[in-house]
């Protein structure tokens, strides 16, 4: 640098200078031994280091595990989107991965400045600058893990005199910041587990394969739409709060954050449209584990070990889904042992074909297990959900509380349930109709999903008309109602031939056995005659 008299810089010549020198650069490389070459970078950073006031903080792209991308990578490229981008010149935007979104972060070789306070107050803000790059792996092997061949990393630049502000303050609210605008960006998921789940190959995350698969969460159902009665509407609302807002308390008492919920019912009372609804209250991701695919017990405890906080998981019709009465598995090996080679029908197996019972061997114990063994604590903030018609079926082991916490009944549609779904499907709040449908609900189970199908005005002559629709429910409900008495008449009918078929049975009964008595009776004393 070159100070003029009057104190001003003149670069002219140090510029003329440094282009020199760069020019020169590859021709004196040519004469310098490669020895030599590498001592003089190695000290001209040792020097630059040691003159230099400022400290360098790198974060990689990829940690020690090679398969996943770093959490505080992620999260510094959230911040740095969120917080400084607008103070960037060189942006880069890309699609999100629900491929709707549009994200733009800072683009590489991009300087951005931050500036940080520390939480005390104390001192001045500080200026630090972060500076997203990337280094190409030169080597000719094909890797095919991801960012292998180029490795992306943010370096942070800062004062010496900062250093424990930066360690100790700024980065963790870097980390915070960035994780918070990663869940308030991020795209709801609903997963499903492979069929393939376990196998041990393919079950890293971030690489390949992994033992869910995914698509955007996008189910439109909220407790606003959900017609059911509005005390119990907000207790569950209640309830689900109280236990968002619990870490600290669950963690005093000793018990995993997470939370069973058993929704049973009759079949359209809107079991999994409450499902959606919690999901999109709680703002939650969804893994709907379909249980007939999971082969084993052990694979059951991975697919909840790759599940992450902050979900649901939901098995529905559990009544269904597997034979969980603890006792099948005995009686199939005792079968299996003296039938080897043959399935159920006894017919003999072709090659290559498998045993009807390697479909799923999870047990009643490795359900349990997996709702509130030790695995279950791993993560935490996570609320399990089962559905079934059946309650009744499930063994109490299974539902108890502790496993399933809150037992929600869904029943048929009453009045007030009816009152959500004229609001929702019709923008109708009071209508002269609701006297009669009223008394008619109080007599008739219909389900929510029937009365919602009503109510749908899809046809040219219901359409836009509430009216029409009104009486259309009416027509249905009066129609359930005659079928329900028919059915019960024909119930009663049934009952009472059958009982007097039953009695009939037993008077006949008598009379033989009276009649076999004198004749075994008559037989004796001619015999002893
Ligand atoms: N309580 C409800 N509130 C609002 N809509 C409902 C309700 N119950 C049912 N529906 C409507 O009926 C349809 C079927 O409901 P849903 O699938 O939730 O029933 P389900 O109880 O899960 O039935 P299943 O036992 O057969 O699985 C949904 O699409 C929804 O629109
Ligand atoms: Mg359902």
């Amino acid at each position: 640098m070159y100070l003029a008299m009057d104190g001003v810089v003149k670069w002219g010549p140090v510029w003329s200078a440094l282009a020199s020198f760069v020019f020169l650069l590859p021709v004196l490389n040519n004469y310098i031994p490669a020895g030599l070459r590498q001592w003089l970078a190695t000290f001209a950073e040792r020097l630059t280091t040691y003159l230099s006031p400022y400290l360098h903080v790198t974060i990689s792209e990829y940690g020690h595990e090679r398969f996943q991308r770093s959490d505080l990578y992620l999260a510094v490229e959230a911040y740095l989107s969120h917080a400084c981008a607008r103070r960037a010149r060189k942006l880069r935007a890309e699609l999100g991965k629900d491929a709707k979104t549009l994200q733009v972060t800072v683009d590489d070789y991009q300087e951005v400045t931050d500036s940080f306070s520390s939480s005390s107050g104390a001192g001045d803000d500080v200026t630090l600058w972060w500076y997203p790059s990337k280094k190409v792996n030169r080597s000719n092997v094909i890797s095919i893990f991801p960012g292998h061949d180029e490795h992306r990393f943010y370096r942070l630049v800062f004062h010496r005199r900062h250093r424990d502000l930066v360690i100790d303050e700024y980065l963790p609210f870097v980390l915070a910041e960035g994780r918070a605008v990663t869940v308030r960006n991020r795209q709801r998921r609903l997963f499903t587990n492979n069929a393939s789940n376990g196998s041990s190959s393919n079950s890293y995350r971030g690489g390949g394969k992994g033992v869910w698969s995914h698509v955007p969460f996008e189910h439109p159902a909220t407790f606003d739409t959900l017609a059911m009665d509005p005390d119990e509407k907000e207790a569950i609302i209640d309830d689900l709060t109280a236990f968002r807002e619990s870490k600290e308390y669950y963690a005093k008492v000793g018990k995993a954050w997470k939370r069973g919920y058993l929704l049973y019912g009759p079949p359209g009372t809107g079991k999994s449209t409450m499902i959606a609804a919690i999901a999109n209250f709680l703002d939650y991701d969804v893994y709907d584990l379909e249980l007939t695919a999971v082969k084993s017990n052990t694979d059951l405890r991975k697919l909840y070990i790759e599940t992450t906080g902050k979900s649901i998981i939901v098995i529905e019709d559990i009544d269904c889904s597997i034979d969980l009465t603890g006792k099948r598995n005995k009686t199939d090996d005792k079968k299996k042992s003296s039938n080897v080679g043959k399935d159920d029908d006894d017919k003999v197996k072709l090659p290559g074909e498998t045993d009807k019972d390697e479909t799923s061997k999870v047990t009643l114990s490795g359900l349990l297990n997996f709702i509130d063994g030790l695995w279950s604590a791993c993560g935490g903030e996570r609320i399990i959900i089962f559905t079934t018609n059946h309650k009744e079926k499930l063994d109490p082991a299974l539902i108890r509380r502790g496993r399933m916490d809150v037992h929600i009944e869904m029943s048929y549609c009453r009045f007030e349930a009816f009152k959500v779904l004229a609001k929702n499907y019709l923008g109708v709040k009071e209508h002269q109709l609701f006297g009669e449908i009223q008394s008619l609900l109080e007599e008739t189970d219909m389900s929510p999903a029937d009365v919602a199908e009503n109510l749908m005005p899809m046809s040219k002559r219901k359409k836009r008309d509430p009216n029409a629709c009104l009486v259309d429910l009416i027509d249905a409900l009066n129609k359930a109602k005659e079928e329900a008495a028919e059915a019960k008449a024909r119930e009663e009918t049934e009952a009472k031939a059958a009982k007097e078929k039953e009695e009939a049975e037993a008077r006949m009964m008598t009379k033989q056995g009276k009649f076999l008595s004198i004749n075994l009776r008559s037989i004796f004393v001619t015999v002893r005659e």
